[in-house]
């Protein structure tokens, strides 16, 4: 039965570079994934080896060089910037490391904004309902700096969440907040995710937090591994130990010409 039910992200063959003055870096090379709803999966991997860069294709905030990803059915290659927005305004939401609250806004205007961009009449109800949910029921008139971090990133999956997104993407959620609040954090993402069954992909430096997921892949060398949660503190497999991205000498991309040339890089 399971079979037949469409992964929440499908990724086929995707690829993404990045042009550079005299070269190209390619972070991403021929990624194949599925995620399946529901499920709490944690992409590890080193700094730079490319983890931002595919949440940001899976939220259509970046387009790939190559490949498919299709997010809940839906082939992101064959929306356009609208159709984007609102893929992610009825099915994502986006969790950054560093909150990107807006600071002119209260927590609770803060995370009713996307639903009132949306014209629902309900918005201020359901952020103070989601609000609450977060266990921020106290705080709906402070503003982002008369918050402390925990409370701004616990407003921020309030924000993230609001709609009721099918896909929560969260960005090292926990990274700038200390041991406690982290756990904090770590816990309500999980205990949402449980209670809402929004599939929760989460990028973490954090081992012990990938461990408590249902799947961990880690990035190395443009390409996913998986490994299983009981085993993420084990060392990187020989043949994935190049951590960063490559840089392709051969090749040089001229982003305004929309031309390649060959030519080594200064
Ligand atoms: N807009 C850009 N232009 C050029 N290179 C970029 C751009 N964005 C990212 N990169 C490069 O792509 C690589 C992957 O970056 P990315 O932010 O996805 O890595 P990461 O694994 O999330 O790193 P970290 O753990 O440090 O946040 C890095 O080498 C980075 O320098």
């Amino acid at each position: 039965m399971t079979d037949t039910i469409p992964p929440i992200i499908e990724v086929d063959d995707l690829s993404m570079s990045y042009p550079l003055a005299h070269t190209r870096v390619d972070v991403l090379r021929g990624v194949n994934m599925r995620i399946e709803a529901g499920t709490r999966v944690a992409i590890a991997g080193p700094s730079g080896s490319g983890k931002t860069s595919l949440l940001l294709l899976f939220s259509g905030l970046e387009r790939p060089s190559g490949g498919r990803v299709v997010i809940d059915g839906v082939d992101l290659g064959k929306l356009d910037s609208d159709g984007l927005a609102d893929l992610r305004r009825e099915r994502v939401g986006i969790v950054f490391q560093s909150f990107h609250l807006l600071p002119s806004l209260n927590a609770l205007d803060n995370v009713a904004l996307p639903l009132q961009m949306a014209g629902r009449r309900d918005a201020r109800e359901q952020a103070r309902a989601m609000l609450t949910r977060v266990g921020l029921d106290s705080r709906l008139d402070h503003f982002p700096t008369q918050l402390s971090g925990g409370e701004q990133q616990r407003v921020a999956i309030a924000r993230a969440l609001v709609h009721r997104p099918r896909l929560l993407l969260a960005d090292e959620p926990t990274g700038n907040l200390d041991d406690h609040t982290a756990e904090s954090v770590r816990e309500l993402l999980f205990e949402l995710n449980r209670d809402l069954g929004t599939t929760l992909v989460l990028v973490t430096h954090d081992l012990d937090f990938a461990a408590r997921c249902d799947r961990v892949l880690r990035l190395h060398d443009g390409q996913l591994h998986e490994t299983a949660p009981s085993e993420v503190h084990s060392p990187i497999p020989a043949s994935a130990s190049t951590s960063t991205p490559t840089f392709t000498a051969s090749t040089t991309y001229h982003p305004a010409a929309g031309t390649t040339s060959h030519a080594l890089p200064a």
